[in-house]
């Protein structure tokens, strides 16, 4: 573990009792809601259907708040900091549009194509086995893991480095002890539960990062206001002005490691969100015609929190580091604090004290378990119906495939633990592995979301795709390490040039193998074959009480004919060819606004925020984290309004499945 050298600010009970007790709290709140949803709604727990796709019933706001959560990771909050403290106001900026927004705008054409394509798969990787067969299946497979291990280990290795630094509490202990109570309401609750965590944490995430804002931009006494910050940032510039920035200035978008950061963000977060089966399963969960919906609101969503956070925290941590509270007065931070990123607890510290350090543990830890327990469901499902039921048992009854989805979520609890613990004895930082995944799995890339959307890929094409991808990213990423640094150590491994040139290596070899396999001798696959996968599943899960309708309750009566809408786009594909379309017009327009037209401009002309620029710019990231909280918050309930009023009367008349 990176030591931080700073006598924490909070007791060791602390981190203890945020770790435990809030596992503790929110495992009792998703056993009692499991029982409501057993004894009022149609969907069982302790169906396999359920536990793993949500019965494919989920509305967009949900959807929207899903993704949000499962793409704020502890690197979000922690990384995007790290990089306002590197780079100024271009790093979160970077982080966010260039970097990582995007994809989820991408990710909603894959969305449309999974309901038009393969109605009721479980898992990406069976489209692939079903198109291709077990050779491929099996590399994809590799790919996806190898991701998710990635990812989630990542996940436990920030939230651990922060709660360690903040609380003195054991590293070692802190990364088993926080996926423990995610196991455990996982388990319980399936992927809704999922969801309804996601909710609430991405509510308090929210909340936690407007708590920071107003603070610093309004009332803080060491910063107050956006001029005060402005200052602030411009007397830094002179004391530690930022090489490749213009003037040494943190106040300018035009940064070359910013751009350089947002390029390896752009290719590692497609690798993130492709091959990760919790973006998928977030698109199977989904009802059919409101997917786009609710991925491109997630996207605009999940934008707000970086930004808002980065904006304030890693930028609070550039101004006061001349302050004489900062944690590491009179000297800048090292790189290792740096790089473990603890700019964010740093400045939550000096602003606020023990209550900045409270709250910036319980963001934190928010943003890990909701993340985390994303990345358990969605290993599960890949372990039980790619791994299990594919070749150790095809004949498993859903006794059985529930079964081994709550075991493969405690087995891959402990595996992303140990890496965790491995990244922390080795002396891998945060900042490390997040410049280096994408390289390892950014050649799959392409050709997975091909598998789905683009008939001609052939199978060669495919696996030449992903192997040759991964080779030249690998070797991309090596060779620029030595010959621009002279040696092969973690830092030089961890550079930005060689992180660079192994991302886009990776991603973009197999992109052009992909296509060009494809074009020599293409395929021409109908995808009517993939849509007859688990063709047998209903589409329309049958009510637990199969008497007639006049006897259902009002809550399984308004499931059942959302379920028969939904069903009938099933059996129409083509009903969704509109919003494959807008899917394809939304990603790209967007796209282009947020890594062109809005920051080019500012970068080529070298423009220096004034102040009222920069009141702009705090007061759009205001608006935007408003905007986010109502998305992620008040959607969801409204949108089910109907439930929650017939859910009501049931109660209140007593009137329940049991
Ligand atoms: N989720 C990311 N890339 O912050």
């Amino acid at each position: 573990m990176a030591s931080t050298d700073i006598a924490p600010v909070l007791p060791e009970g602390v981190g203890y009792g945020v770790v435990v007790g809030i596992g503790f709290f929110f495992t009792i709140l998703m056993g009692f809601i499991s029982w409501g949803q057993n004894t009022y709604t149609k969907y069982s727990t302790k169906t396999s259907e359920e536990f793993n796709t949500a019965s494919r019933s989920v509305k967009p706001g949900l959807i929207a708040c899903g993704v949000v959560s499962a793409w704020t990771w502890a690197a979000t909050l922690l990384q995007s900091s790290t990089v306002a403290y590197e780079y100024g106001i271009s790093g979160p900026f970077w982080v966010n549009a260039a970097g990582a927004t995007v994809q989820i705008f991408m990710f909603s054409v894959l969305a449309v194509k999974v309901k038009q394509n393969a109605p009721m798969c479980h898992t990406f990787l069976e489209i692939v086995y079903r198109r291709y067969g077990a050779a491929t299946h099996i590399i994809f497979i590799c790919f996806a893991l190898t991701t998710n291990i990635l990812v989630a280990s990542q996940l436990l290795l920030g939230g651990s480095a922060v709660v360690t630094a903040l609380t003195g509490m054991n590293v070692y202990a802190a990364v088993f002890l926080i996926p423990t109570g995610v196991c455990a309401y996982v388990v319980l609750g399936g992927l809704r539960a999922t969801f309804l965590c996601d909710y609430s944490h991405t509510i308090i995430v929210m909340i936690v990062i407007l708590y920071f804002m107003f603070d610093v931009y309004t009332r803080n006494e060491l910063i107050g206001s956006p001029t005060r910050m402005h200052e602030l940032l411009a007397r830094a510039s002179e004391l530690r002005p930022v090489a490749g920035n213009t003037n040494g200035s943190y106040l300018t978008l035009k940064s070359n490691g910013g751009l350089i950061f947002g390029v390896i963000q752009i290719c590692s977060g497609m690798g993130t969100v492709f091959l990760d089966q919790g973006y998928w399963q977030r698109a199977i969960a989904s009802r059919p015609r409101t997917a786009v919906r609710g991925y491109i609101l997630g996207g605009f969503s999940w934008f707000a929190i970086p930004f808002g956070f980065a904006s304030t925290l890693g930028l609070a941590a550039v101004a006061l580091t001349d302050n004489p509270a900062y944690p590491t007065y009179p000297n800048p931070m090292t790189s290792t604090q740096v790089s473990s990123g603890l700019s964010a607890a740093f400045g939550a510290a000096t602003l606020l004290g023990k209550n900045g350090a409270v709250a910036l543990l319980i963001t934190l830890f928010m943003a890990v378990t909701s993340s985390s327990s994303a990345q358990l469901i969605a290993v599960s499902s890949v372990l039980t119906f790619d791994v299990y039921k594919t070749y150790i048992k095809p004949e498993a009854t859903p006794e059985q495939l529930i079964f081994v989805s709550h075991i493969m979520i405690c087995a891959f609890g402990v595996v992303m633990a140990t890496f965790a613990c491995i990244w922390n004895a080795i002396g891998i930082s945060l900042g490390w592995l997040f410049l280096v995944m994408g390289l390892i799995i950014g050649g799959a890339v392409f050709p997975a979301a091909f598998t789905l959307c683009w008939r001609k890929q052939s199978r060669i094409a495919a696996i030449l795709g992903c192997l040759g991808g991964l080779a030249a990213g690998l070797t991309a990423w090596l060779i620029e390490a030595k010959v621009y640094y002279g040696e092969l150590t973690v830092a030089s491994t961890g550079s930005s040039y060689a992180t660079l040139a192994g991302n886009m290596a990776g991603v973009l070899t197999g992109l052009i193998i992909s296509v060009t396999v494809s074009m020599i001798k293409p395929d021409n696959f109908d995808w009517a074959i993939t849509r007859s996968i688990n063709a047998t599943i209903d589409a329309v899960p049958t009510p637990p009480m199969t008497s007639n309708a006049s006897e259902r309750l009002p809550t399984v009566q308004l499931e059942d004919a959302e379920a028969l809408e939904d069903e009938l786009i099933i059996r129409h594909p083509e009903r969704l060819n509109g919003d494959f379309k807008l899917a394809l017009i939304l990603s790209t327009v967007l796209t282009f606004i947020m890594v062109f037209l809005v920051p080019m401009p500012m970068f080529f002309t070298q423009y220096l925020f004034s102040d009222g620029f920069f009141k702009g710019w705090v007061v759009i990231s205001f608006i935007w984290v408003f905007f986010a909280l109502g998305a992620c918050g008040l959607l969801p309930v409204w949108e089910t309004r109907e439930f929650w009023k017939a859910l009501f009367k049931e109660v209140f008349s007593k009137k329940g499945k049991a």
